[in-house]
């Protein structure tokens, strides 16, 4: 069992197999007993008869799930209500908290569950839960040694689109 995948990144393995949600498809198809990368294409056979064939795509890896789920989650930040009501604010502290028991990077999810212990999620109003919610993805960010986001752009990112001079 590899210990690092062509990445660079350690290999997350869970139950001795690796984890395809916590690794990049590179480091998970590495990692597969067997299962060594294959090239994205294979090289067709031009004299065989035409069909039509579905676009065959893979379950997702740790960055295509992390990214439709951010995307997920400050879109539900940019349709929170400015003025929440009490079991509106329940019913998104009820949610971040499923979410962090059950997002499918069991990693990811130990991480946010602690990040969110010691920020409480706050639910008082849209901008309120907007920026909470960017704060938590900077977390991730810096974690990944990626850059940081400006959290007073969010709303721009992701609800009113972007001012003519960003
Ligand atoms: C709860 C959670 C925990 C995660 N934990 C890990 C982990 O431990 N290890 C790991 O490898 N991956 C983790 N991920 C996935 C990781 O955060 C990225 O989604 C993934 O690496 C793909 O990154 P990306 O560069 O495409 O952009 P993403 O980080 O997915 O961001 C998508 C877009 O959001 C915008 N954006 C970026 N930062 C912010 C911000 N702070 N606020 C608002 N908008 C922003 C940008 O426009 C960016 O293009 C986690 C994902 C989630 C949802």
């Amino acid at each position: 069992m590899p210990e690092f995948g062509p990445t660079g990144r350690r290999i997350i393995y869970k139950d001795g197999k690796p984890c395809r949600s916590c690794n990049t498809l590179l480091d998970f198809q590495m990692a597969m007993p067997g299962k060594a990368a294959r090239p994205a294409v294979i090289a067709a056979d031009l004299t065989a008869p035409v069909t039509v064939v579905e676009d065959k795509q893979c379950p997702p890896d740790v960055e295509l799930l992390g990214r439709s789920s951010w995307t997920l989650l400050h879109s539900i930040a940019a349709s929170y209500p400015a003025n929440p009501s009490p079991i509106q604010q329940e019913d998104i502290k009820t949610f971040v908290s499923i979410f962090s028991r059950i997002y499918p990077c069991w990693f990811c999810a130990d991480d946010f569950q602690a990040y969110i212990k010691k920020n409480e999620v706050q639910v008082k109003s849209q901008e309120a839960f907007g920026k909470w919610m960017c704060e938590a993805h900077n977390e991730v960010n810096r974690k990944l040694g990626k850059k940081e986001f400006d959290c007073n752009l969010w709303q721009q990112r992701w609800k009113d689109g972007w001012k003519g001079d960003n």
